[in-house]
């Protein structure tokens, strides 16, 4: 409570209301000069105003006032928040006391009698004044009260979301003091370790300590706390049962207000499980489920970083590429539980041959490889080769028969010259073959003749990769004649490379090279277009059967799903040449693959329009029912059968038994590689449909065709060879 003296009349600003002059002029100078501040109104409306815009710490209301009186005029005041909590003295006559009553209920906080006593009106100003002072005082005071309240409030409930986080959190949390002792634990901590608090109340915990690690671990731990305040990392740890666990924790120190310890916290969470399946992921990714030994993505990783060492150490690396002789023989035969018995047998031999620092590995199927990363002497290689051989030549015990298998080796050596792994592994690869070729059961090197082969392919290939942009590819076109007339009535599109140094290549030196790098994709629909626009041109010179053949490779089909569909069948479209005057020749093999899907892409070739014909019939399984089963359209006797057709007659009846078969089945038959009139004779009487050859025409170019099937329009002949 503000005493009395202490209420100051300075700054305190008092509104006087009154209508009668002399009454404010008398009252300003007396409360004037005890030291207010004084503003006058003289009616209710005009005392409204000024209450607002001067913000008074007390009102001296006469009840009498022209217009709205003093008690309306209070009511008012009451009404209007900026000025409501000024208090309001009413100034009344003797007579008035009812007013008293109705000021009191409008609002007012005390009265006056007029005519006043000066002494009085001071004192009932000044009482109105501290009561207003410990007004103010207290809205502060309980202003602050609401504060503090609610900051206590808000610390409650982020203390109750803490403990209800510490006690449903999937975390163990420990909190221990200065010296160690378990203070909290929460019961993610017991499920995680096994221990209550019980357990640990009081106790040094040590919980940093199960000693699975080496002691320089701890060291490192307490060290990194001591420092930086903060620890995470893995540590193992043992369970109350007495399992080890791995976990993921994190520590950090707690400190008092002063900066002195107060003690640590710990969280962790249990990763043995997580660490176990991560393992695994690892171990399919890098080693070979059958035979545990590392697989071939492993391998890569090694050789690389034995190449690297390898260059700063100096020594010479070996690689031997081991390929098992006729083991699908084996698992043709004997199954495949007992080929995968023989695998495990072998990588055991193959590891019981090496030391701990070579390097074995499957890299798929019958294929092992071993790296020697020192080498010092290539005789040493020779041996452990000759080793692996003798070694994989014992006989296996597999399902109680004894069983016999040899095996090939192919040796690379990375000795000075820099090499990089893939291009290792490829030498030592094609030096096995060399193995193979020679019988199988021995070993062989990567020789400087195979590296020019190897120096040479690699070149080709990248010659390859720019010949499409560059304009290098042909198409020569060579002529198909109907046996009975004459007549050039089809042309075989056959690609050729003109090479910048090399000249023009045939498709032997470059289709199998296309196909490994997937590059026929593009070169066969490069020739396709090439081959359409061609024929197209042609059709007029002979008739609208006319059809162009194209080779198309199995390659082509397994890589680039909807090839044929999407791109071949829009261009036809687009330069108007009907899909039947297409005839795609596939090799017998295409037929007989296993793959559902290329079987059922040949199928809807076949519905396109285009024609399908089987090249080199003949030289492969030569199955007639396949044939029907695919509604092929051409069958083409392959040359090496007609080439022998004078002196084997064998192939002479062969090849009449098979033009019959095909014409009972539907199918014409094309004899490719007729060179001799006698050929052609005998294809004729034995009613082969057409035929090709040198005898009619080699391969030419697309403008040296076009005129020999006008020459043929004209004037078809039997040998049109030019
Ligand atoms: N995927 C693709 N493969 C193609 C393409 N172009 C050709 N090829 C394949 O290459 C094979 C060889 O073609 P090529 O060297 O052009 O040989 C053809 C003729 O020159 C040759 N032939 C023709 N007549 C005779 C002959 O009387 N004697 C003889 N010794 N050889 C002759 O035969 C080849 C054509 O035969 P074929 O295709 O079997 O009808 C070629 O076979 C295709 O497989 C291509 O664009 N894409």
């Amino acid at each position: 409570m503000i005493p009395i003296s202490q209420i100051s009349p300075q700054n305190k600003t008092i509104l006087i209301v009154d209508d009668v002059l002399d009454n404010l002029r008398v009252m300003v100078s007396y409360l004037e000069q005890l030291g207010f501040d004084v503003v006058t109104a003289q009616d209710g409306e005009e005392a409204l105003q000024r209450a607002q815009f001067v913000q008074p710490d007390l009102i001296l209301l006469d009840v009498m006032l022209p217009g709205i009186d003093g008690i309306e005029t209070c009511r008012r005041m009451k009404a209007i928040a900026s000025i409501q909590a000024i208090p309001v003295i009413f100034m009344t006559a003797l007579t008035e006391t009812n007013k008293k009553v109705e000021g009191f209920a409008a609002g007012g906080a005390d009265y006056v009698t007029k005519p006043f006593q000066i002494d009085e009106l001071f004192a009932r100003i000044t009482t109105q004044l501290q009561l207003q002072a410990m007004h103010q005082q207290l809205a502060l005071q309980n202003l602050a009260l609401q504060k503090e309240i609610a900051e206590r409030a808000y610390l409650d409930e982020r203390m109750r979301i803490a403990s209800l986080a510490y006690q449903n959190s999937a975390e163990g949390m420990l909190v221990m003091d200065a010296a160690n002792r378990t203070l909290s634990i929460n019961p993610a901590f017991s499920s995680i370790t096994g221990y209550a608090l019980d357990d640990l109340a009081g106790i040094d915990s040590q919980l940093f300590q199960s000693n699975c690690h080496e002691p320089a671990f701890y060291a490192g731990l307490w060290e990194s706390l001591r420092i930086d305040g903060h620890w995470h990392g893995e540590v193992w740890d043992i369970h109350k049962s007495g399992e080890r666990y791995v976990k993921w924790m994190i520590i950090n120190r707690l400190d008092n207000e002063d900066g002195s310890l107060y003690g640590h916290v710990a969280q962790f969470s249990d990763i043995t499980k997580k660490k176990a399946s991560e393992e695994l992921i690892l171990r399919q990714a890098n080693f070979d489920e059958l035979t545990g030994l590392p697989n071939r993505r492993m391998f890569g990783e090694r050789l690389t970083q034995e190449i690297a060492n390898h260059h700063r150490v100096g020594t010479s690396l070996a690689l031997l590429f081991i390929d098992l002789d006729r083991f699908k023989e084996i698992n043709d035969t004997l199954g495949h539980a007992a080929g995968d018995e023989m695998l495990v047998e072998t990588g055991r031999r193959i590891c019981a041959l090496t030391r701990e620092s070579d390097i074995v590995a499957r890299l798929g199927g019958d294929e092992f490889i071993v790296l020697l990363p020192q080498v010092k002497e290539l005789h040493h290689v020779e041996k452990i080769a000759q080793a692996l051989i003798d070694s994989l030549a014992a006989p296996f015990l597999v399902d109680d028969t004894l069983t016999f298998i040899s095996a090939s080796i192919g040796i690379s050596l990375h000795a000075g010259t820099v090499l990089e792994g893939g291009e290792l592994l490829n030498h030592a690869d094609q030096a096995m073959y060399v193995a193979k070729r020679l019988g199988g059961n021995r070993f062989s090197y990567f020789t400087p003749l195979l590296q020019q082969a190897a120096n040479s392919r690699r070149n080709l290939i990248n010659d390859l990769r720019v010949a499409l942009n560059a304009n290098q590819f042909l198409v020569y076109f060579q002529p198909i004649v109907e046996l009975a007339t004459g007549r050039i009535r089809k042309v075989e599109a056959l690609v050729r490379w003109r090479h910048p140094q090399r000249g023009l290549l045939g498709p032997a030196e470059f289709i199998s090279i296309a196909e490994e790098t997937g590059l026929i994709v593009e070169i066969g629909n490069w020739v396709f277009r090439e081959a359409v626009r061609w024929a197209k041109r042609w059709t007029s010179l002979v008739d609208d059967n006319f059809q162009i053949s194209i080779n198309i490779s199995p390659v082509q089909l397994k890589t680039d799903g909807d090839m044929i569909e999407k791109a071949w069948l829009a261009y036809l479209a687009e330069v108007d040449f009907p899909a039947a005057s297409v005839v795609l020749e596939i090799t017998e093999g295409l037929l007989l693959d296993d793959n559902n899907k290329t079987q059922e892409k040949l199928r809807q070739y076949r519905k396109t329009g285009v024609q399908m014909a089987i090249d080199d019939f003949g030289t492969g399984y030569s199955s007639l029912s396949y044939l029907k089963k695919f509604d092929i359209d051409f069958l083409k006797i392959d040359k090496s059968f007609i080439h022998k057709l004078s002196t084997e007659p064998n192939d002479r009846v062969l090849s009449k038994a098979i033009i019959m078969m095909a014409h009972q089945l539907g199918i014409k038959v094309i004899a490719e590689g007729v060179e001799t009139e006698e050929q052609r004779c005998f294809l004729l009487a034995a009613g082969c449909d057409y035929v090709q050859g040198y005898l009619f025409s080699k391969p030419l170019p697309p403008e040296e065709c076009e005129q020999l099937m006008i020459r043929n329009s004209v004037a078809p002949g039997h040998a049109m060879a030019i």
